[in-house]
């Protein structure tokens, strides 16, 4: 048998010949890979590609166009030639036993030790990552493929020769949820007919090629199972609907088996609720309120609108009205359409130095889960194996049954100044600072391969990163004045944020020490994330930005 060890990584020359027509590999191979870069697999891959390219593209441009008009003036808002879908009687498939309970979702990269570690930590589900909290190295990502094969075939597993520790799956484990990179992101290491591959298709299609057959035989039939990120509009959820049945029908899989549960995490999304699970009713497992990179999401759409800065970034809870309104609005609509409405991320980790802050992190996380227990939500997510018995034992207690579909919350009532309402709170130096060292930090992360860190006790992704970020811009940009803190008053200017992030840096190195910080890429970070804070227009994605500093490609063979 094959050794299977991650950390070789011997380099070798691509040889365009072994691969098919059109298809470039520019990422260099390593043991395994091969694997998961078959002929078969990459020729289902590069159909994809070709079939639903210029669909994607069409998105990209559709999404450009409305944020053109959201510049010049206009807010999100209900499409009024939808509305038929939204006041009709119609519901989606219902969903399968193996996903009618899903009272807690652990999430996490698609790292080795991790995904055993997360389903094996009694979570019912587990939503393994190659979104938020991944940064899409090529060796992330085709590491990341490997290790969910040998998931879905039970055979993964790990040794930690330093701690002298082995890992294995248990006899029970959660079950596998898998989320592909959005709509925007290309994978610069496959090329197909010349140009880059789609991430998101890409990361579909490899898993569903190589597992869609152990994973429904698991399964009573049905899946495999994802979670489907940061759409804006439910022509994009068609797309994904479209390209479900071509790989139901190429791969002879009957219709239904593959269900996709829509993060609601875009501001003009919350809008199409509906249209969203009418394109999907087929496929849809619901919908999930994806809250960090919903309030990203909120400061960008309305960038161009100087009356909308948010307060510090501490105080966008989940409490504040327009949070609030659109969880609410998301559970009546799912529970309309017969399909899971699943709760959200609550940031705090265990602090393993200091009791009373992890006491205190804890109660805040009991506070959400009840929040969103009681407002009849059918599951959540959690973070950090160390927290999945506090959030089961919320749910366990307020919910007896396997969900809340019978919860129809038609008290809720939901208009666009809701989810349009400002948050209340203060901005302050200190919330600059913050989004500053936090924005940097995950910056440097990221480029070296890691894409979810803790970081002052919080756990940090690419969608918290891009708060950071955004506020940041949006506060250069405008000007803002500084309303809280101990100096109150103050006016955001490039020249501030220039000190702020010099002090900032300072502090960084005082915190991780010398060693790393001349070890680390934070300088690098410094520069990238001072660019996209003071750009004179706002960058889509922090990460697009920064795909380029990860991008190895291999020597070609044509050289
Ligand atoms: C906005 C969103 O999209 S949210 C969803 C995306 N984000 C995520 O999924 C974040 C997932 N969580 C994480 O990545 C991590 O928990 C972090 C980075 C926040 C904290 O990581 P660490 O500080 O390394 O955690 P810590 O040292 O406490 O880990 C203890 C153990 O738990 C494991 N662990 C921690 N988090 C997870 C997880 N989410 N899944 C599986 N295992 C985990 C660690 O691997 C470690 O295992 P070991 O004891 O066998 O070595
Ligand atoms: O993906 C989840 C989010 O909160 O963003
Ligand atoms: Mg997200």
């Amino acid at each position: 048998m094959e050794i299977y060890n991650p950390s070789v990584k011997k380099n070798v020359r691509n040889t365009e010949a072994a691969f098919p027509a059109g298809v470039r590999i520019r990422g260099p191979m390593r043991p395994c890979f091969e694997k998961i870069l078959t002929k078969e697999a990459l020729e289902f891959v590069a159909a994809l590609e070709r079939k639903f390219r210029p669909r994607v593209k069409y998105i990209l441009q559709c999404r450009k166009e409305q944020q053109a008009r959201y510049d010049a003036g206009e807010l999100p808002s209900f499409d009024p030639a939808t509305k038929a879908i939204r006041e009709g009687d119609w519901t989606c498939s219902p969903p399968p036993a193996a996903i009618a309970d899903r009272r807690v979702e652990i999430t996490g990269p698609v790292e080795r030790k991790m995904i055993i570690n997360a389903l094996n930590c009694g979570a019912k589900m587990f939503m393994a990552d190659f979104e938020d909290s991944l940064a899409p190295t090529w060796d992330n990502i085709m590491h990341g493929h490997i290790n969910l094969r040998d998931a879905v075939n039970r055979t993964i597993t790990y040794e930690d020769k330093a701690r002298n520790k082995s890992y294995k799956l248990n006899s029970k484990t959660a079950t596998l949820l898998v989320r592909p990179r959005g709509w925007h992101l290309l994978e610069s290491h496959i090329e197909i007919d010349g140009e880059p591959a789609t991430g998101a298709l890409m990361d579909f299609g490899f898993y569903f090629f190589h597992n869609h057959a152990s994973y429904r035989a698991k399964h009573g039939g049905y899946g495999p199972f994802f979670y489907l990120p940061k759409m804006q509009h439910s022509r994009e959820a068609a797309v994904w609907n479209a390209v479900f049945d071509w790989a139901e029908d190429t791969c002879s899989v009957p219709r239904g088996s593959i269900r996709g549960t829509v993060l609601i995490e875009t501001l003009p999304a919350v809008f199409q609720m509906h249209e969203i699970l009418y394109e999907l009713r087929e496929h849809s497992a619901g919908l999930n309120c994806g809250r960090w990179d919903y309030i990203f999401s909120f400061i960008k759409t309305v960038r161009a609108h100087p009356d909308r800065l948010l307060p510090d970034r501490v105080q966008v809870g989940m409490t504040q009205h327009f949070l609030k309104s659109y969880t609410e609005l998301l559970i009546q609509t799912c529970h309309k359409r017969g399909v899971h409405a699943m709760g959200g991320m609550a940031a705090q980790i265990p602090i393993k130095d200091n009791p009373a802050a992890n006491q205190a992190a804890q109660e805040l996380i009991k506070a959400d889960k009840l929040r969103e227990v009681l407002a009849g939500h059918d599951g959540t997510w959690a973070a950090h194996p160390g927290l999945v018995p506090l959030v089961l034992e919320v749910f366990d207690k307020n919910m007896p049954t396997p969900n809340q579909l019978h919860v129809k919350r038609e008290d809720v009532s939901v208009i666009c100044a809701d989810l349009l309402q400002m948050p209340k709170g203060k901005r302050s130096l200190d919330g600059l600072r913050l989004n500053t060292r936090v924005g940097v930090q995950y910056l440097a992360a990221w480029m070296s391969g890691t894409g979810s860190v803790p970081l002052y006790n919080l756990m940090e992704d690419a969608a918290t990163a891009e708060i950071s970020r955004v506020q940041n811009w949006q506060q250069i940009k405008y000007n803002a004045v500084l309303d809280g803190g101990l100096v109150p008053g103050m006016r955001v200017t490039k020249e501030l944020f220039a000190r702020v992030l010099d002090e900032e840096l300072i502090r960084i190195e005082k915190e991780v020490g010398p060693a790393k910080f001349a070890s680390g890429k934070y300088k690098e970070a410094a520069v990238l994330f001072a660019k996209q804070c003071t750009a004179p227009e706002l960058d889509d994605f922090l990460t697009l930005d920064a795909y380029r500093y990860i991008v190895t490609h291999a020597p070609s063979a044509r050289m």
